[in-house]
């Protein structure tokens, strides 16, 4: 059955999101701040891939107009934005799904708590897994996993967003699913600045290995299940975005291995690279719980405190090994 959908940020997964909804014959409406953005929706031109021509997805600058357009609400804006926005937004018994990976800097909240905080009544889900937004966009074969509470009403939402071509698995842990979407941008920038160095397949692989050790730790004590992080968001995820070039998050790692400095990087990239700012919380979060998260801790002396990397990865791999903690 059609239904209306409203999603705030037109960004590449944003309209990426628009895009297979629009397909399946849902009615949807952009929400973005950037007119350039909202005229190119309407005149049915995807803004990031200009061959594609868009039907049936209108595009708004009115938030409110945005909010009260629909029932289904898709959270699709970089996770530093969301509390600004959802500020100015009256959200109140819709259903929302959350599509961004990351962590809030200052809070380390995880993007439904932050949903949670400033909403009233609404049944909140996390989309996450493999997802690069310009496949979605061709309508190539992607598998993600829709995280919540109540399991009717997951069920009824897969209904809606599911396609063979956009398969959609459920799962009952929305801690494990957002953790495994924002912690797998992390080690994708330390995979990214190990293949910029040119380390090599063995390096790569190792880091991808220690960095899901690392993500299940971070996780579990945050009150995750370990199986999750085995699946399409964690792993999954991780496989993904840590070996593409495809990924913004690997791509910075990797001009900072080129000898870029981070804020080269970013400016180079002209995208989001949630990664960057998840480091901040996991480096917070981790000290404060202590957790070991010796690569998470090394990207932040990197990237945040000036260390040089030639130090950062001396320190890495001369550190003591096979603590007890580090046997998983
Ligand atoms: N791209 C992908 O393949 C995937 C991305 N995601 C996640 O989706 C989220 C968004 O990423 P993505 O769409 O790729 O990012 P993009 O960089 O493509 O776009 C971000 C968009 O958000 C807008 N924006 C930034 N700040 C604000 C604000 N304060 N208010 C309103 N709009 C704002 C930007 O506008 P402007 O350009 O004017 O600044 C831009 O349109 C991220 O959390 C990402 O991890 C998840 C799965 C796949
Ligand atoms: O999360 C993503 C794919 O699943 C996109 O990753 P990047 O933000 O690194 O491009």
């Amino acid at each position: 059955m059609s239904q209306k959908f409203t999603i705030l940020g037109g960004g590449r997964w944003g309209t990426a999101l628009a895009s297979h909804l629009s397909r399946l014959g849902h009615e949807v409406l952009v929400y973005d701040k950037n007119p350039k953005v909202v005229e190119s929706l309407n005149a049915g031109v995807n803004p990031y891939l200009e061959s594609q021509s868009l039907e049936r997805i209108a595009s708004t600058q009115d938030l409110k107009e945005a909010i009260d357009f629909s029932q289904y609400l898709v959270v699709a804006l970089p996770v530093q934005a969301i509390r600004s926005v959802l500020e100015k937004a009256e959200v109140r018994g819709k259903v929302i799904i959350s599509a961004s990976k990351g962590l809030e800097i200052g809070t380390h909240k995880r993007v439904s708590q932050i949903i949670e905080e400033l909403s009233q009544d609404c049944q909140i889900f996390c989309l996450s897994g493999p997802s690069f937004a310009v496949e979605v966009m061709k309508g190539l074969p992607t598998a993600v996993v829709l995280a919540g509470q109540d399991m009717e009403q997951a069920q009824r939402l897969r209904e809606l967003i599911s396609s063979p071509y956009f398969r959609v698995y459920l799962c009952d842990d929305i801690v494990g699913v957002e953790l495994g979407g924002a912690l797998k941008n992390v080690i994708a920038i330390a995979c990214g600045i190990s293949d910029g160095l040119g380390y090599g397949h063995n390096a790569r692989a190792a880091l991808m290995t220690r960095g899901l050790a690392e993500m299940v730790r971070i996780g579990v004590q945050l009150g995750a299940k370990r199986d999750t992080f085995y699946g399409l968001s964690g792993m999954g995820d991780l496989f993904l975005t840590a070996s593409s070039d495809l990924s913004r998050n690997r791509t910075f790692g990797y001009l900072i291995g080129q000898g870029l400095s981070a804020e080269r990087a970013l400016e180079r990239i002209g995208q989001v690279v949630e990664g960057y700012h998840t480091v901040k919380a996991v480096k917070e979060l981790s000290d404060n719980l202590q957790i070991y998260a010796p690569i998470s801790q090394a990207l932040y002396s990197l990237l945040f405190e000036g260390k040089p990397l030639e130090e950062v990865l001396k320190d890495l791999l001369l550190r003591p090994s096979l603590s007890p903690y580090e046997s998983l």
